[in-house]
């Protein structure tokens, strides 16, 4: 027997860095960490099969490492403090060669108090949070991911269903008018780096191709007059890699939260179609629509 592939690291370690700028001006950052390192030299693989821990780089150690670089390092963007962390394996230990970083940033937006931005009070408005998956390899260059995961959404009308296949097992009606809601996964993969520095300078970029993904995910929700879930994927995608030339590929997963239309014809009250006011959201099953849509070639949608 052989081991095929192994990782090892440590996984939710919770980070919150208070950032004291000018004038008693404060900045929170609040993340989750999770370290991996490849095991992926004979050597290495003995720490599984001989036992032998010599060359193990213990997960409390990760874990120390990732307080100490968040103490000297800037942590606000995701996918450069993920780079810093992930390569900071790589350079200082020569039996690893391919780290890989996940960060999940929590929002955490300034308050505004009679009309003013608090200097250091701040409130979660959303669950969605931020991500960044970053994998350094010291042969293949630098992988870097940014994510929206988590972003609920609803519409209550513009949303059509109909045209599609049918045959004996079919029993949805068709719908030009319809609720439509779902929990945004989304990311974002960038054009490949090959060192630290080239990723610090695109710090401006990653803040503005993460606003822009969830700026473009909730225009393009609200106003397209939606054919399907699919389609709708599908524009926000091709929305993302026009205004993000970096970008290369975007993939969405998208649940569809069904709302059906409560049977109220028992009491006397139509709520069908037009009149479909009452509905009854389910939880389960859920539609699940996914999709990666890259650039053609040539930087040509
Ligand atoms: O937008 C949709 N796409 C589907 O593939 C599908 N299937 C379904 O039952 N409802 C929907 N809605």
């Amino acid at each position: 027997m052989s081991v095929k592939q192994a990782s090892y690291g440590k996984d939710f370690v919770r980070v919150l860095k208070v950032i004291r700028e000018a004038e008693g001006k404060q900045t929170v950052v609040e993340m989750t960490v999770r370290t991996l390192l490849s095991v992926d030299t004979d050597e290495f693989k003995k720490s599984y099969t001989e036992g032998d821990n010599s060359l193990v780089i213990a997960t409390d150690t990760q874990k120390n490492t990732v307080n100490v670089l968040a103490k000297q390092h800037d942590v606000q963007c995701p996918e450069v403090f993920a780079t810093i962390v992930a390569n900071h394996f790589v350079e200082k230990y020569s039996h690893i060669h391919v780290a890989e970083v996940s960060i999940i940033q929590n929002r955490w937006s300034r308050m505004i108090i009679d009309g003013k931005s608090h200097p250091h009070s701040f409130y979660r408005d959303g669950n969605d949070v931020r991500s960044a998956l970053v994998t350094v390899d010291d042969k293949k260059g630098i992988t870097i991911k940014s994510g929206i995961k988590g972003l609920l959404v609803l519409k209550s009308t513009g949303s059509a269903f109909y045209g599609f296949h049918r045959d004996e097992l079919t029993t949805l009606a068709e719908t030009n008018d319809r609720i439509f809601s779902t929990k945004v996964d989304c990311q974002l993969l960038w054009n490949k780096f090959w060192t630290l520095d080239e990723v610090k300078l695109m710090k401006n970029e990653f803040m503005r191709g993460w606003n822009v993904a969830r700026d473009v995910t909730m225009r393009i929700f609200a106003t397209d007059e939606s054919a399907s879930v699919q389609n709708t994927l599908y524009k926000m995608c091709c929305d993302i890699l026009r205004q993000v030339m970096k970008v290369e590929e975007v993939n969405y997963s998208l649940p569809n939260k069904h709302y059906v239309n409560v049977d109220l014809k028992p009491f006397g009250l139509r709520n069908e179609g037009k009149e479909a006011e009452v509905f009854l959201p389910l939880a389960h099953p859920s539609g699940l629509i996914t999709a990666t849509v890259a650039r053609k070639s040539q930087g040509k949608i």
